[in-house]
């Protein structure tokens, strides 16, 4: 596939707010494009006043003049933000076309991402939410209250029903659009990254594609022989009363090649757990600092891991399995492999945390 770099976004395209009634999806799909954009996240929900977040548990809906001074408040934290020359995305409910103009005038060309969902899905998003203040029984208010932005200047409406890797593909695809006035073609979004909810990855380009199809085609080829190896031994158990001794112990091998090979490549991917709730809430130096020394201790722990695998290299040396015979070091090459794999990527994850606070035209934004 051929290698594009997405052009920088403007400064003055750099301030969105995804906005919806409750349960579209708000905070998920901002923390999401903050996530990949590398911009910084507000959360319009933390600058309610307690009055505001009592009334809507008590099922009462806000008013307008409940509304005004939160809108301020969130006013204050974008200007502040901006102040700070960061980009921004700002979950916020923002149902009237009156509370969006108030917004715009205070960041001009500030751009809204309209989470667009049906009444049935909101209620049973909200109604399947633990532990959050807005009851099911303001959703009716919700929508009453909401003012499509449809016609609105740099609006994006998004269909809030789909899978969340693909709303926040879209969302970031639109985000760094070449023009203003154009809305993205999203079936021309690669169907790879929608395929990665929250997905970094930790570099791109023809060394990463020849990974990828490496490891891909590795996995692949490791899955089938264990479905063959364990099925087939099955029906010639079951069926013909006889079986093969060697298939348990090759497909364990298998399996453990699978796991270590598995885990390099999500990791270039950026697909491997990780928990930012506190981290997304520090300003980018201090975010910088924690995703730095949290990329140390991935190197350090992948060393190590790295140093106990190459000691059982150096135990394996010359012994063999007990029923096929094949070397034992085999099964200690994956793990070896993969750890120092892994101590490279999370190298590069290391350079990048420095990288990405430069506009957003590094390679990892391009598109593969
Ligand atoms: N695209 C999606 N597909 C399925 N579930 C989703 C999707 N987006 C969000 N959810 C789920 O729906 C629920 C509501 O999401 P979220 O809290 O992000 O919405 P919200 O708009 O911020 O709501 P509120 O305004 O009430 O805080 C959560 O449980 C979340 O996991
Ligand atoms: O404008 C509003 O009515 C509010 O912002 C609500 O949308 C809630 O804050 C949100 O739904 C709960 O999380």
């Amino acid at each position: 596939m051929q290698h594009i770099t997405a052009p920088a976004i403007p400064a003055d395209r750099r301030t969105l707010v995804i906005m919806g009634v409750s349960g579209s999806g708000k905070t998920e799909i901002s923390q999401g494009v903050a996530h990949t954009l590398g911009w910084r996240h507000i959360e319009a929900d933390q600058f309610h006043p307690a009055e505001n977040v009592e009334r809507m548990r008590a099922g009462i809906p806000l008013s307008d003049d409940d509304r005004i001074h939160w809108l301020d408040a969130l006013i204050e934290a974008m200007q502040a933000s901006q102040t700070a020359g960061e980009s921004f995305v700002l979950a916020c409910s923002a149902l009237k076309q009156r509370y969006r103009d108030r917004l715009r005038a205070a960041v001009p060309g500030l751009q809204f991402a309209h989470l667009d969902i049906d009444y049935a899905t909101a209620l049973q998003r909200v109604g399947g939410r633990a532990g959050h203040f807005m009851p099911t029984s303001l959703v009716d208010s919700q929508f009453a209250t909401l003012e499509s932005p449809a016609d609105e200047a740099h609006v994006l409406v998004v269909d809030a029903v789909q899978p969340r890797e693909q709303v926040i593909a879209q969302v970031c695809a639109w985000a760094r659009r070449a023009d203003t006035t154009e809305q993205p073609d999203m079936a021309e979004i690669d169907s790879a990254n929608l395929a990665e909810p929250h997905a970094d990855p930790i570099y791109a380009g023809r060394v990463a594609s020849a990974f990828d199809r490496l490891t891909d085609g590795l996995m692949a080829v490791l899955m089938g022989f264990m479905v063959v190896a364990v099925f087939g031994n099955v029906v010639l158990r079951y069926a013909f009363g006889t079986g093969w001794a060697g298939a348990e112990e090759l497909s364990r091998l298998a399996f453990v090649w699978l796991v270590f090979v598995g885990v390099a490549s999500s990791m270039r991917r950026g697909e491997l757990m990780r928990f930012s709730m506190l981290r997304d809430r520090f300003p980018l130096a201090a975010r910088r600092l924690v995703d730095s020394a949290s990329w140390l201790l991935v190197i350090a722990a992948s060393l190590l891991a790295a140093m106990g695998a190459w000691s059982q290299v150096g135990y394996g040396w010359g012994n063999v399995s007990t029923v096929v015979g094949y070397p034992v070091v085999l099964g200690m090459l994956p793990v070896l492999g993969s750890m120092v794999a892994l101590a490279v990527l999370a190298l590069v994850q290391l350079a990048n945390v420095w990288r990405r606070g430069a506009p957003i035209s590094t390679p990892l934004n391009s598109l593969d």
